[in-house]
């Protein structure tokens, strides 16, 4: 079996390709990411997610490559142990030492033993801060909730000063309340971290929020890599076909109608209109926008509680099922900017004469906001 080396990228990345079998299983993943932000490990359950991710780790020994920042990790010849390799590694569920507490849970792997300073890397006082678990560090770990147990786990894979975080479904254990209660933990380490992180989840909702790229598997392979947003609006991916097809566009305030309650975002090629307070001018937001949200017209309508209108081209139209069909879209009058999706019927595209390259206007029903994106 022959491993493919990924083209490299320019700047920092993360290198992996690896290929082998594990029992049944077949393993032939390769990609390219930034060493920079949280990469999305995504798809359907036994596709291999935590086979990759464990050969990162050097837990499984397969033959392949991998390389952080142009270092060595795997290669024809070199294998790293895992206790040589600066990784942090967080399971489904914490696995923290009972007879120590969460003060000693954390500082367990930190280096030394000592809380690390600022000086030193990730400080002790920032993860305590960024994790909300300052009210715990007295206590036994004995009778943490769930939701407390994994802040725990992360803040102690933090604390060890890894290269690379490494997080196989950290909130797949959890109840829906306590996993949105540690989603947005974890979105603030996401936007105040420069560590890379490799999120392995079969949770769209969860990649949406926190991937700044993606890789997509299935059976044992790759089957694309790249910036979540471009991946998402990609009509020959599975993930725009789905019903729930939605993109994130990154996006920056530029103002405030304290009147109205309206924030005004800028993104490539437009701007979009949301009823919250999305922060202080210049604050960075991701927008959620999902395709069954996005109708067209051809003239811009009048007389409509719809608050956001925008010019956009239609860059392909992909059918989809038997009556409908997947439009990409880009943003502006030139249709330079960000892409959407919309899914409207066949008749929709027959009736109003559409075509690829059209102007025409995009009514968006609803736009939601998710934390900023760090990449
Ligand atoms: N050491 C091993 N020996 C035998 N089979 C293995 C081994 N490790 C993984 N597998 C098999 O490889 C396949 C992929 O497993 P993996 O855990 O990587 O998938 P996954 O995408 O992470 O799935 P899930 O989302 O359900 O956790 C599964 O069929 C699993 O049983």
């Amino acid at each position: 079996m022959t491993v493919q080396t990924p083209p490299p990228m320019a700047g920092s990345t993360i290198e992996a390709a690896f290929s082998g079998r594990l029992g049944n299983f077949a393993l032939d993943a390769s990609f390219s990411v930034p060493a920079r932000g949280v990469t999305g490990l995504f798809g359907p359950s036994g596709c291999g997610k935590t086979s990759v991710l464990r050969c990162a780790a050097g837990l499984n020994r397969l033959q392949g490559t991998f390389s952080i920042d142009g270092e060595v990790w795997q290669d024809d010849k070199t294998f790293r142990p895992t206790h040589r390799r600066p990784i942090g590694y967080v399971f489904q569920e914490a696995s923290l030492f009972p007879h120590l507490s969460v003060r000693q849970n954390l500082l367990f792997g930190a280096p030394g033993r000592q809380p690390p300073s600022s000086a030193t890397g990730t400080s002790f006082e920032e993860v305590i801060e960024l994790l909300g678990i300052g009210d715990l560090l007295a206590r036994s770990t004995s009778n943490l909730s769930g939701g407390e147990r994994q802040r725990v786990a992360i803040g102690r894979a933090l604390l060890s000063q890894p290269k690379l975080l490494l997080m196989d479904e950290p909130l797949s254990a959890l109840d829906r309340q306590t996993k949105d209660g540690v989603l947005p933990f974890l979105e603030r380490l996401h936007d105040r971290l420069a560590m890379p992180v490799l999120y392995v989840s079969h949770d769209i909702a969860e990649v949406e929020r926190l991937a700044d790229h993606l890789v997509l598997m299935q059976a044992g392979k790759v089957l694309a890599a790249g910036p979540l947003a471009e991946l998402q609006a990609d009509p020959n991916l599975p993930l725009a076909a789905s019903r729930e097809a939605v993109v994130s566009l990154d996006a920056v305030v530029e103002s405030y109608d304290a009147s109205f309650g309206l924030a005004r975002l800028a993104v490539a090629g437009g701007h979009f209109e949301i009823p919250a307070a999305a922060g202080a001018p210049g604050t960075r937001r991701r927008i959620r926008i999902a395709a069954g949200d996005v109708s067209l017209t051809r003239r811009p309508p009048e007389g409509t509680t719809i608050i956001n209108i925008l010019p956009v081209r239609i860059l392909s139209e992909t059918p989809v099922g038997a009556h409908e069909t997947l439009l990409v879209l880009r943003l502006g009058e030139n249709g330079e900017g960000a892409r959407l999706l919309s899914r409207v019927t066949r008749r929709s595209w027959h009736h109003l004469q559409l075509e690829v390259g059209q102007k025409l206007y995009a009514q968006i029903k609803g736009v939601a906001l998710t934390p900023a994106s760090a990449a």
